[in-house]
């Protein structure tokens, strides 16, 4: 059965024309990919569809691009590889961090896009900057099973923490989770799609408080509810 979906994920690479900087899915019986040189990385937006998308998120992805179009609703882009403008911020706050050597940088991918398409997670993000709300739609891939059939508890905490980072972000503004709390109430199916609705409740000199539940495309069952804190690093602190 994995040999067939690996052999399905190879021929849907290959469709997609072996994308330059895209390694090809890999199986058991093959060493892991050879990844390529740092000049050789591509920023391709992963926050649009692709071939691994479902129907259900397809549509949802229409529905909220038609929402865009009056401006009230913005999709986020989002990029495997960090771009760097974002890394040097974060550099100015953390002095003592070791940099990642020059040989592993091409291999530094953010997390929740670190596995190639439809194996892991397939999201996209928008945002009601009016509103302080984001709205993520997900896809738990099989490479993320937890419990037979269903998506690991710390897949969903991912994504979860992604979605709230991004609800809370402040333009310009370097922000770290200090504390998620997240209560697990149903299973989400693997391969299915869910809704991650995210709000800005408060915000508190350094701190954004926010929340969010996970539900449904029907929005008749809730999955997960959770509450995040961020903090905005202090520019005076530098060094932790
Ligand atoms: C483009 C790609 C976008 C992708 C999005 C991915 C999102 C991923 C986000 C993450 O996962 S970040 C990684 C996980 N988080 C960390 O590793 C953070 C580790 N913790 C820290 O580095 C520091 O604790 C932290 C920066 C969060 C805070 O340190 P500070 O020294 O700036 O804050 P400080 O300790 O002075 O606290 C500031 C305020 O926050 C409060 N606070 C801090 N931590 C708290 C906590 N855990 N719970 C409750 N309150 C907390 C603290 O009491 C205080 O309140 P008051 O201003 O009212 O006095």
């Amino acid at each position: 059965m994995l040999r067939s979906c690996t052999a399905g994920l190879r021929s849907l690479w290959a469709l997609r024309g072996g994308r330059e900087g895209v390694p090809r899915p890999s199986t058991d019986l093959q060493p892991a990919p050879r990844l390529f040189s740092a000049e050789k990385v591509i920023h391709t937006d992963c926050a649009l569809p692709n071939p691994s998308w479902s129907k259900d998120l397809k549509l949802l992805f229409d529905q909220f691009m038609k929402k865009c179009e009056d401006g009230s609703w913005e999709r986020l882009p989002s990029y495997r590889h960090r771009c760097a403008q974002i890394s040097e911020d974060f550099k100015n706050y953390f002095l003592e961090q070791k940099p990642v050597k020059e040989g592993r940088l091409s291999q530094v991918r953010l997390f929740t896009r670190g596995f190639e398409d439809g194996l892991g997670f397939e999201y996209v993000i928008f945002k009601n900057n009016d509103e302080k709300r984001t709205v993520c739609l997900f896809q738990g891939g099989p490479y993320l099973q937890g419990v037979p059939g269903f998506v690991h508890g710390g897949a969903i905490a991912a994504i979860i923490d992604t979605a709230l980072a991004l609800c809370a972000a402040v333009p310009g503004k370097a922000i770290m989770t200090a504390n998620l709390n997240i209560n697990f109430k149903r299973p989400v199916p693997l391969c299915s799609v869910v809704v991650i609705n995210s709000q800005l409740d408060k915000l508190e000199g350094r701190k954004l408080f926010v929340s969010c539940n996970v539900q449904s495309v029907d929005e008749k069952t809730v999955y997960s509810e959770a509450t995040g804190l961020f903090i905005k690093l202090d520019p005076e602190k530098k060094s932790f």
